[in-house]
């Protein structure tokens, strides 16, 4: 990644001794600062309780890039010299004196011209009472621009999302919230729009004319691990399905923007969640299916059921599996089903998105083969990167009959190298003031009371929970889902 603008400014992480500062965001600012995308003017404030040095989290930064990042150090010194250390409780008032102090003396030695970040890397609890303590000491108060990063979960349902975000909003402004959803810094869930918008063959096609639905999987091979407090409370729709499978959703089915702007692509993607068809109550249970994984296997090893897991009760109903289908009521989608599904402990480790295009009208094949084989455009988000499209050929031979072929393109080889991580990019966009790839208030919104109307019914639904083996692809309950439209769950492991 080569990027031209080299943008200045203090970074304050509140929650820098933690698990996402050490394995995410200290290796991505690292790698911004080896190419050169970050300018040396910059300064990074670490903030926790720990009672630590300056040296003992340079120490740390260090470590992480070391174990994070393989390869080039070179400047890892320099880098890690740039890092600063504050121990106070988030909830004390008085320190965010001291830290105002700090930054001005850090803005005059780096020459930043009062550009901050705030990123909120800590238990949500706190957001609101760090962005309204920023604003009373006044360490919002500079001459450059203000940042707010805020990290997922947004709220638990729609009262407590709105309930946060009225606390930051009386400290920042929309436009300097910048609302994380790692799966929108993926480089393939980028590549939708341009597979979309700048291919002429896909665009024309991308309508209820000619497809028949849409499948958007992401399925994880661990269980919870050591996050079972968190997850007992969230589960895999708030955890994954009201954030990331929706957002994903919202570009697949997105007008074309009038512009790459930030407030045209918003302003799409909004639409989208607005034309959701909302779903309450039975049509719930008809139209989502939630499971829990079983004891099973996990790379040829024997593994636990989630009712095992620490930090889990034995009789939680918290689902770690969610499918479903949406459906879209507006001119370009009506009757085509997205159908989505997420869980933990499946049989792979893989992002994926099928378009499955209907069968033509007539079949001039139909005395050799009954079907010939469905078209598709499956978008490889993750563990590899790239698109293939599913066509059919001439058996090589006499015959005449047709055959599936494969045209296949992977972004994997391409440069030799890895693409940049999703927090990489986003932390970039951040600093240059691109909030396109960060959720819209409006999308948390209207996703949260889509997401809401679910967990209702399931609350109210006295129903046992399905369960699925570890190391498989989900429930019978699922397939089922697919099945009454017609449809099946494409195999994503071997795609
Ligand atoms: N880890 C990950 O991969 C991901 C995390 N997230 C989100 O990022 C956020 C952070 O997660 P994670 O790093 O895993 O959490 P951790 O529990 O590892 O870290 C929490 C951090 O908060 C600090 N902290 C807690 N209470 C206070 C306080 N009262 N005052 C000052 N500092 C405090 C801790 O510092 P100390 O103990 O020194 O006080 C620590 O640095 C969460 O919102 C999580 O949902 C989102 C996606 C992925
Ligand atoms: O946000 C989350 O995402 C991860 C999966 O992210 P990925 O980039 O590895 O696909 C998930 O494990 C976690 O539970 C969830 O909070």
């Amino acid at each position: 990644m080569q990027n031209s603008e080299q943008p200045k400014s203090i970074i304050v992480i509140f929650g820098a001794t933690g698990d996402l500062a050490k394995r995410k965001l200290f290796p991505s600012l690292f790698r911004l600062f080896q190419q050169g995308s970050i300018s040396e003017q910059f300064a990074v404030v670490g903030i926790g309780r720990r009672e630590w040095s300056d040296e003992t989290l340079r120490n740390q930064v260090r470590e992480s890039i070391q174990s994070e990042i393989k390869g080039d150090h070179t400047n890892l010194d320099e880098f890690c010299n740039q890092f600063y250390y504050k121990p106070f409780n988030v909830t004390s008032q008085e320190s965010y004196t001291d830290l105002k102090d700090m930054l001005e003396t850090l803005d005059e030695r780096y020459q930043i011209g009062g550009n901050r970040i705030f990123y909120m890397a800590m238990a949500p609890e706190f957001f609101g009472t760090i962005a309204q303590y920023l604003k009373s000491e006044g360490v919002t108060d500079t001459e450059g621009w203000t940042r707010l990063v805020i990290e997922k979960p947004f709220g638990h349902d729609l009262p407590s999302a709105e309930k946060l975000n009225s606390e930051i909003r009386e400290a920042f402004h929309e436009d300097e919230i910048y609302r994380i959803d790692h799966y929108l810094g993926k480089e393939m869930v980028q590549n939708i729009q341009v597979i979309r918008f700048a291919n002429a063959v896909f665009e024309p096609l991308w309508n209820n004319q000619h497809i028949a639905n849409i499948q958007v999987t992401s399925s994880e091979q661990l269980g919870v691990e050591d996050r079972g407090g968190y997850y007992e409370n969230s589960g895999a729709l708030r955890d994954m399905v009201q954030n990331h499978l929706m957002q994903m959703v919202t570009l697949l089915a997105m007008e074309p923007p009038l512009r790459l702007s930030t407030e045209e692509i918003r302003s799409e993607k909004i639409k989208v969640l607005r034309a959701l068809r909302p779903i309450r109550n039975q049509k719930v249970i008809e139209s989502f299916v939630r499971a829990q994984y079983g004891q099973g296997t996990y790379k040829g090893d024997c593994v636990q059921g989630y009712l095992k897991e620490k930090n889990v009760s034995p009789e939680s109903q918290t689902e770690t599996y969610v499918a479903g289908k949406l459906l879209i009521d507006n001119y370009r989608w009506a009757g085509v089903p997205f159908y989505i599904r997420t869980g933990k402990r499946m049989a792979a480790k893989s992002t994926k998105i099928v378009i499955e295009f209907k069968p033509q009208p007539h079949n001039l094949y139909h005395d050799k083969v009954e079907n010939n084989g469905a078209n598709l455009l499956v978008i490889h988000i993750q563990p590899d990167e790239g698109m293939s499209l599913m066509l059919n050929g001439k058996k090589i031979g006499t015959t005449g009959d047709t055959s599936p072929v494969n045209l296949n393109y992977s972004n994997n080889g391409i440069d030799g190298i890895n693409t940049p991580e999703a927090y990489e990019r986003l932390l970039y966009d951040c600093m240059i003031g691109d909030a396109t790839n960060f959720a819209h208030w409006d999308e948390v919104n209207l996703s949260w009371a889509y997401i809401d109307a679910i967990s209702e019914a399931w609350d109210e639904d006295q129903t046992k929970l399905p369960s699925y083996p570890s190391g498989s692809m989900g429930p019978k309950e699922a397939d089922e889902l697919l099945q009454a439209d017609g449809f099946k769950w494409w195999p994503i492991e071997d795609m």
